[in-house]
Order: structure tokens, then C-alpha cells, then sequence
């Protein structure tokens, strides 16, 4: 990564910490943790997130961490800048300077991971960075900062697999199976992130758990850093210039065009450019009616509403798509469309939104096989690193040779205690994952991977090996019907 200077790559209270430490101290052992906790479901309304999926370390190491990262020219640039920005000379020069003389430029950091990819309960240790050059004792925390920010690949990647658990549950119960479940939220969210860089992360991160998107920088990625190929698929859609360039009186002609224009494909038309109700009732169910029936079921229709409250909307297209199209009713006794023809609502869709899509298109007797859901902001940019209270502290160190357990434990606020010791990630002979402290851990049973260590990335993992690890089991799926059972079937 050549314009990154990973000198200035770090806040800037941490330039002046290698004075504060106590002198003579050698190691500095710390951890990240996702403590789940107080924000719990801030992504929007009652959503709960009690484990977390643990992604993209590998990309930060491997762009920001590996090879010779300390050169003489980025020494002399920090230099420059710490001394303008502090408006004296604190800059640890000395400490840089040995980094690039004794390890060639190499950062002497050990990270230890839990494997890409893995499902963790809230409260557990997901990785650890200690210093190996005694004399670099200030390095492990100088690097919290690019760090941490795996709190978006980890709260993007939690947060669309907590959908595909509501949708799964959803889609068994109203269709009998989990065909097309990899579909069912399509990425619509390039446009609404911060960067081309949180796009590519993002992206990647809904693709874990889904093989829907628009997002083709989340594709780029995954096949970058993940060796993924092909990591997710769209189809041929409209927006509204394709149908507004045509002029309001010519709304059905854009309609019949577009779709002669893909005869093999699924083609998705957004239809609420003047009158969604007449869209539906008068265009597609009337004047296009025989057009969309002689579509073949791996070539439907897909209509897309895009104004309007997402759950009132929804019910009133398959309402109006059933009268006019006529519906069979499956083995689970809910009402199927067509083949030729199916919804999209990628309208205000967030996880909470689209619970509520669901429960409403289960008490009207809808079949989720009738519909897909695009999301954007949701997916990708309404996130922030409280929703997981992800962070990175001090367990250990040494001074003088001497190991301690160190901690911070605050009156004010116990949710923030951290853990003590050099710790380890265990699995329970019953499966649950849990962490040990203070050393305690049996290293043969440690699932935390030394994934970098010295300049190296020594362990990296596939896109497949990611999205194997974060399936959702069924006894998960089993919990979650049994909570809408309670909440809204028993209704
Ligand atoms: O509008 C779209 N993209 C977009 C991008 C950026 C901003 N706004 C919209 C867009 C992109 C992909 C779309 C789409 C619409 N409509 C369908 N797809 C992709 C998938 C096609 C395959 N799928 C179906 O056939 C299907 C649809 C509904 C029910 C059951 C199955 C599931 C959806």
C-alpha cells in the first residue's frame, strides 16, 4: 500500500503514549471484543444481536500490515508532520528508526485471530496483538486504530445474517423450503456509503450471507482478498430514467420495451413512477397482461415498487398481482403468484422494516416465495461501532520481566469492564464458544490463529471457507420460529 504511511495511520494521542507507559515495560498483550450490550439493536428497532460474525482482519492485514511498511522517507514525513501538528518534537523517531533497522521495515507485532468467518457469542475475546521486540512495547496499541475498524465488516456481515435468519424463518414457514433464501436481500447500497473503500468492505460483508447485489465493488473485493471469483449475481433492472425518459403517456410502452428487451432473463421494472396502484392494475394486469404471461418461470416479470410504506405497499401489489394474475396455494397453504411473475421491494427496507414486511405478508396469507427485498443505507451505511460495542483494550503486560494482569473495571459504567490476562478462545464440549482469562487457556485448544506476525499474514482463509463457517444452524432457525410463533402467529 504505498500511499499509506502507517506512521501517521493512528489517532493522535497515540503518537505521544510510548512516554507513559511505565518505564522498563517490555510486552503489551491486548484484545478486540464485540461486547454486544447496551446499544444492543440499534441497526433499528427490536432487533437483538447476541453472537457476532468475525470478518475482514485479513483485509486490513494484508493492505495496511504486510512487507515492509516503515521505510526512511514515511519516518521523515511523520516526523514533519507530528512536529507541526504538536507544535513540538514528541514524535517517538527513535522507536521507528528501530523498527526500520532492526526488522527491515517489519511491523514485530504477533496477531492471533478466530478464523474469518466464525460465528462468536457477544463478551468473547475475537482477536489479540501483542509486541515482539520488547523494545516496541508501544506498538501493540498504536495499531488499535486500523484495527478496530473491523467493527464494519463485522457489524455489516452480523447484521445481514440476523436478515437471512428472519427471511429463512419466514420462507420455511410460508413456502415449505429455502429455495432462493441466497436471494431474498439484494444490495442496492454502493451509492449510499461513505467510499469506494466501505462499498468494497460492505459489499463483501453482505455477500457472506447472501449472493445478491448491485455493490460490484463488494465483488472486486471478494475476489481480491478472499479469492472469490464470483461472489454475487444481479439481473437485468430499470431505474427510473429508463421509464421516465419515455414520458408519462408512454409508460406502458417503456414497460413492453424493457421487457422484450431481456426475453431470457428476469427483468425487474420500477413501477411507481407516476401511479404504482395503475402500474399494476391497469399496465401489467390489463395492457401488458398476455406479454407477462408468456414469460417463462426463469424469466419473470419482477415489479418493483419504490415509494409508499413498505408494508402497505407490498400487500396491496400482491393483492392487486393475485387479482389480476390469478394465485395457487401451496403445500403451507399461503398464496403463490405465477412463475412469470414476482415482487421487489427495495424501498425503505432496513432489518426492522423487513420483519415487518414478513409478519404482514404472513398474517395476509402471502407466501415469501412471492417476493425479494433490496436494501442500501441499511445494509451498509447505518451502522456504527456502538450497535456491536466493538473495542480493543489492555489485558496484559510486562515490566521488568514481570508478567500482570491488567484491567479497567469503571464504577460508572460495569458493561465496561474489561478482560484480564492473556486469553483464549475455547469451544465447549456442548459447542459454545467462551473466552479464558489470565492465561488460563489450554494453547491446544486455542482457537485464536496467529494469522500475522513479524510483516507476515500467516494464515488466510476463502470467501467459500467464510460463508461455510457462518451458516446458520437449525436448532438457531428452530429458537427464532418458536419466538414468532409466540409474538405474532399465535396472534
Ligand atoms: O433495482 C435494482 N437495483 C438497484 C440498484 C441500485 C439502486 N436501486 C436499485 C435491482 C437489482 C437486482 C434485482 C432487482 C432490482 N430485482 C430483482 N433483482 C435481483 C434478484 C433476481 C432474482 N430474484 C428473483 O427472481 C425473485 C424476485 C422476487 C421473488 C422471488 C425471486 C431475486 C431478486
Amino acid at each position: 500500500m504505498e500511499d499509506f504511511n502507517i506512521i501517521l495511520g493512528t489517532d493522535s494521542y497515540k503518537v505521544t503514549h510510548y512516554k507513559q507507559y511505565p518505564p522498563n515495560t517490555t510486552t503489551v498483550f491486548s484484545y478486540f471484543e464485540c461486547r454486544g450490550g447496551k446499544l444492543n439493536g440499534a441497526v433499528d428497532g427490536d432487533v437483538k444481536f447476541t453472537e457476532v460474525v468475525f470478518f475482514g482482519i485479513q483485509y486490513i492485514l494484508q493492505k495496511y500490515f504486510t512487507g515492509q511498511v516503515v521505510t526512511r522517507e514515511k519516518i521523515q514525513e511523520a516526523k514533519e508532520v507530528y512536529k507541526l501538528h504538536f507544535g513540538q518534537d514528541i514524535f517517538n523517531e527513535q522507536g521507528w528508526e528501530h523498527i526500520l533497522e532492526k526488522h527491515d521495515g517489519r511491523l514485530p507485532v504477533r496477531v492471533r485471530a478466530v478464523a474469518e468467518g466464525t460465528v462468536v457469542p457477544v463478551g468473547n475475546v475475537l482477536f489479540t496483538v501483542e509486541n515482539t521486540d520488547p523494545e516496541c512495547f508501544w506498538l501493540t496499541n498504536w495499531v488499535e486504530t486500523l484495527l478496530v475498524q473491523t467493527w464494519y465488516p463485522i457489524t455489516v456481515a452480523t447484521n445481514s445474517r440476523k436478515q437471512k435468519e428472519f427471511l429463512a424463518v419466514y420462507l420455511a414457514e410460508t413456502a415449505g423450503n429455502l429455495d432462493g433464501l441466497e436471494s431474498k436481500l439484494h444490495d442496492f447500497g454502493y451509492r449510499g456509503v461513505s467510499s469506494q473503500e466501505s462499498a468494497s468492505i460492505g459489499g463483501a460483508a453482505h455477500l457472506i450471507s447472501f449472493e445478491g447485489t448491485d455493490t460490484v465493488a463488494g465483488i472486486r473485493f471478494a475476489r481480491k482478498y478472499y479469492g472469490c471469483s464470483m461472489a454475487g449475481f444481479s439481473i437485468p433492472a430499470s431505474e427510473h430514467s429508463n421509464i421516465t425518459a419515455w414520458g408519462q403517456q408512454q409508460e406502458r410502452a417503456a414497460f413492453k420495451f424493457i421487457l422484450e428487451a431481456f426475453p431470457k432473463l428476469p427483468v425487474s421494472i420500477v413501477s411507481d413512477s407516476y401511479d404504482i396502484i395503475n402500474a399494476c392494475e391497469r399496465i401489467w394486469g390489463e395492457d401488458l397482461r398476455s406479454v407477462v404471461e408468456a414469460r417463462s418461470s426463469d424469466a419473470p416479470l419482477i415489479i418493483r415498487p419504490d415509494s409508499g410504506d413498505p408494508v402497505i405497499m407490498v400487500i396491496k401489489v400482491l393483492n392487486i398481482l393475485g387479482e389480476k394474475f390469478g394465485t395457487t396455494i401451496n403445500q403451507r397453504g399461503f398464496k403463490v403468484l405465477p412463475p412469470y411473475v414476482r415482487v421487489i421491494q427495495g424501498d425503505g427496507i432496513g432489518t426492522h422494516t423487513l420483519v415487518k414486511v414478513l409478519r404482514a405478508m404472513w398474517r395476509e396469507r402471502w407466501s415469501v416465495e412471492n417476493l425479494a427485498f433490496g436494501a442500501g443505507g441499511a445494509i451498509l451505511q447505518r451502522v456504527n461501532r456502538d450497535i456491536l460495542n466493538c473495542s480493543f483494550k489492555c489485558s496484559f503486560v510486562e515490566i521488568d520481566g514481570h508478567g500482570m494482569n491488567v484491567f479497567k473495571n469503571p464504577v460508572t459504567d460495569p458493561g465496561k469492564a474489561s478482560k484480564r490476562g492473556r486469553l483464549s478462545l475455547h469451544r465447549s464440549a456442548d459447542g459454545l464458544l467462551y473466552t479464558e482469562q489470565e492465561g488460563r487457556g489450554d494453547p491446544n485448544t486455542d482457537l485464536l490463529q496467529t494469522v500475522f506476525e513479524n510483516g507476515k499474514l500467516l494464515k488466510t482463509f476463502t470467501f467459500a471457507e467464510v460463508r461455510s463457517r457462518s451458516q446458520i444452524p437449525a436448532e438457531r432457525l428452530e429458537q427464532l420460529k418458536q419466538a414468532e410463533e409466540e409474538r405474532v402467529w399465535a396472534i
